[in-house]
């Protein structure tokens, strides 16, 4: 690991979407780490993402209580094994509430709602987080620019790292092109876009092979990925 003079600060990418550094501490991330792995045995365990162009999604995903499927949800592993999908933990539902309530507490919040005469409210407190996705990559994979669209329901979008460091390009929500903006994700690392950014196009061109914590036990990247269906 490079010396670093300052710590990472928490950054406004783009209206609603905040990046903030370590939010999980090493403890934390050794449990969820743990819990990926429980997770991502069958049934209904990682998979290989098929694209309907034919294409291969090169990080593979297990799903908790929705299974999305390009593109849509469902009940069961429908391009998988076929049985049902894991129930969300109450637990992981709330570190999504918790995660946005940091996350939007001290930027400026892009879900939140201006009163007449310009106060800000803080923003309303989302439905309960009801899917995760866990995206395992390893040194080879990358996700294109997508945007989380099968969704029913404009809560942020919450995004947590574990592992290895990786490279997340925040786009516009217009194009997959420029203007982006890419951040390095590192293990700990929470990510929230929502508001304004709800729908914007992200993805993650790189990961840095060999860069997660020694003391978490993974080689590769981790990430969970929080939404509410709304459906
Ligand atoms: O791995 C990441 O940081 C992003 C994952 C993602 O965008 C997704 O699962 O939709
Ligand atoms: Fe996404």
């Amino acid at each position: 690991m490079t010396g670093e003079l300052f710590p990472r600060e928490r950054a406004e990418l783009a209206p609603g979407a905040v990046h903030v550094p370590d939010w999980l501490d090493p403890s934390r991330q050794r449990e969820l780490v743990t819990a990926c792995r429980t997770w991502a045995r069958p049934p209904a365990g990682l998979r290989t993402v098929h694209l309907p162009g034919g294409g291969t999604m090169t990080a593979r995903q297990v799903c908790l209580g929705r299974h999305w499927y390009p593109y849509g949800y469902a009940r069961t592993a429908v391009d998988g094994d076929g049985a049902p999908v894991k129930p969300m933990p109450t637990w992981l539902a709330e570190l999504g509430r918790a995660a946005v309530r940091d996350a939007y507490d001290s930027a400026s919040p892009g879900g939140a709602v201006t009163a007449p005469g310009g106060a800000t409210a803080a923003a309303p407190d989302p439905a309960p987080y009801d899917i995760a996705l866990i995206n395992f990559y390893d040194a080879e994979a990358h996700m294109g620019m997508h945007r989380d669209s099968d969704e029913n329901s404009t809560a942020p979008v919450v995004s947590l790292s574990l592992g290895d460091t990786c490279v997340f390009r925040l786009g516009n929500t217009e194009t997959r092109t420029r203007p982006y903006t890419d951040v390095e994700l590192r293990s700990g690392d929470l990510m929230v876009f929502g508001g304004a950014s709800r729908l914007a196009y992200h993805g993650v061109p790189k990961v840095h092979a060999g860069t997660a914590p020694p003391g978490l036990g993974l080689a590769g990247r981790l990430n969970i990925t929080l939404r509410v269906s709304g459906l």
